[in-house]
């Protein structure tokens, strides 16, 4: 359910890894509906989804997720992380966990209600089509299917902001027109931010687009309106071409 319009608000966020800067003074609002987050290698879209998830501390700004403020106060944060949903690049499991085990645990950290959890399990696990396998142990999975159980945890518990860092891959190109099917309907409600290097997908599924480079955003708008800036940029697709002329002016910039 969505109980708050700005469901994220980053305001002049700095993350360091030691001297390194990985966000510079990055501005950002979010509300409801599907957002993807474009940008090259090291740009520092996993660092901002793992600021916005509350497992990395910024070294300066201010944080705001679903009216909790998560840099200063630790008292907001088991509220807020009980409303997130967290798909991280890399994410670590039991091999011996089946689908429904390793969903069943997200479920009961995300604090599920207990008598909520079954149906909630499986009707995660249906929206990623992979309620035949649900009693399949991970270590037998296939790379795209782990991925889809990855994103059936995230969204175990209807999750106000989902947070998914490269969701697609690995994905088939039908699981890829599904899940964006997905998205549309989960982004409704909640605010979803989707990291993505292909940019197709952030076409056809998000309302906005927002593009990092060097930790700083040096576009958002629609997808439509970064497809228009494609003058002088190479790519097979407007938006391709867009993507990589807007990257083109913030390096010579
Ligand atoms: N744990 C870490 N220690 C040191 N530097 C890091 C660490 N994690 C990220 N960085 C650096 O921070 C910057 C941003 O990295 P980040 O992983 O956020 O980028 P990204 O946009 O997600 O890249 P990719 O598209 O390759 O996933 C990069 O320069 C990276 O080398």
């Amino acid at each position: 359910m969505t109980v708050t319009a700005t469901h994220v608000d980053v305001r002049d966020l700095v993350v360091r890894y030691r001297r390194r800067v990985a966000l510079d003074g990055l501005d950002l609002r979010l509300g409801a509906g599907v957002h993807g987050l474009l940008g090259p290698n090291g740009a520092g879209k996993t660092t901002l989804m793992r600021v916005l998830a509350t497992v990395t501390r910024p070294a300066s700004g201010g944080v705001t997720v679903l009216d909790g403020d998560v840099v200063a106060g630790s008292a907001a944060l088991r509220r807020v992380r009980r409303r997130l949903g967290y798909l991280p690049q890399q994410f670590g499991y039991y091999p011996r966990f089946t689908v429904r085990e390793f969903v069943e645990y997200f479920a009961w950290l995300k604090e599920v209600p207990r008598e909520r959890i079954p149906v909630a399990v499986d009707r995660a696990i249906e929206r990623v089509g992979l309620l035949d396998r649900a009693d399949e142990r991970l270590k037998r999975l296939s790379g795209g299917m782990l991925r889809r159980a990855g994103i059936a945890q995230a969204i175990v518990n209807e999750p106000d902001l989902l947070l998914l860092d490269e969701p697609t891959a690995g994905l088939d190109p039908e699981q890829r027109v599904d899940f964006r099917d997905l998205l549309r309907v989960l982004g409704v409600d909640a605010c979803v931010l989707v990291s993505t290097h292909l940019v197709e997908d952030v076409a056809a599924a998000c309302a906005d687009v927002t593009l990092l480079h060097e930790g700083r955003s040096v576009f958002r708008g629609t997808p439509g309106e970064l497809a228009a800036r494609g003058d002088g940029g190479d790519g097979d697709s407007p938006i391709e071409r867009g993507y990589t002329a807007v990257l083109r002016a913030a390096r010579a910039a």
